[in-house]
């Protein structure tokens, strides 16, 4: 196992019930503990709400735990992809492109060399003018995607990205990741497809009620969340073993 490139130590994060300061906390991560590999895909897993989007964005910095640590390794940039984030809508998807890469520490003319990649493998580029917020859903993955492909962070955070998009883009997303990951990209994964996961992580971490349900091979804990959990949202039906590691 290569070293580790993030640590989360008991982590917690609540949010406040309503924007009244003083309103009760509603803990959704608790006492999360696990360790991020250099060149590993992670893959998350859990039902609805259990707290796999609240956890990308701790890894990302987007927000701060209100319990425990996070450390990381000095000067690593992730990027976080996901559907709903990441975009400033009312501007072209050429603008959010050149924006992206320059927060991921691109300089301006590096940026406007990478384009031509995020255009050629969006298949977008006839949008590329238009504001993102006309842009249909599928559109929206294609260029996101697009963008993280040319990005290289050295954490790659994905929600749900895999499997957006029409046929042809799942085939050449999972393609390029697939690439990605040979060549070393440590990356974590949230999908709520056992199969995705399988594909791509050989170590998963299972989110049940915000807290670690399980952590370890791939197998064993797919295997293990198929049991008790067989169709997408449906509760566990007994308490589970699997052993965190
Ligand atoms: N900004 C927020 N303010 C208050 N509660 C939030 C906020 N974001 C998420 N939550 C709550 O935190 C819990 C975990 O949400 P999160 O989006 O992390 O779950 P998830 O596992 O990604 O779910 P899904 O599989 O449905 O996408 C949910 O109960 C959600 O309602």
């Amino acid at each position: 196992m290569n070293r580790e490139i993030m640590t989360f130590d008991n982590v917690g994060l609540a949010y406040r019930r309503s924007l009244n300061p003083f309103s009760e906390k509603n803990w959704v991560l608790k006492d999360i503990s696990f360790q991020l590999y250099r060149g590993e895909v992670l893959g998350v897993i859990g039902r609805n709400g259990a707290g796999k989007s609240t956890l990308l964005r701790l890894l990302a910095g987007i927000i701060a735990p209100n319990q425990g640590s996070i450390s990381k390794e000095r000067g690593i940039r992730s990027q976080l992809l996901t559907l709903n984030l990441g975009f400033i809508h009312k501007l072209s998807g050429f603008d959010n492109a050149i924006m992206s890469l320059v927060t991921q520490g691109k300089t301006i003319k590096e940026a406007h060399e990478l384009v031509a990649g995020v255009i050629d493998f969006s298949g977008i580029g006839h949008l590329m003018d238009h504001s993102v917020s006309t842009y249909s859903a599928g559109e929206r993955a294609r260029l996101g995607f697009a963008i993280a492909m040319q990005a290289t962070p050295d954490i790659l955070l994905l929600d749900e990205m895999l499997g957006v998009g029409d046929k042809e883009f799942k085939v050449k997303s999972g393609k390029a990741l697939k690439e990605r990951v040979q060549s070393d990209q440590t990356a974590v994964l949230v999908s709520h497809s056992p199969t995705t996961i399988r594909k791509f992580c050989e170590r998963v971490l299972w989110i049940e009620e915000g807290a670690v349900k399980a952590l370890g091979p791939a197998d064993t804990v797919l295997d293990e969340y198929e049991e008790t959990a067989p169709t997408r949202g449906n509760s566990p039906s007994k308490t589970t073993t699997a052993t965190a590691a």
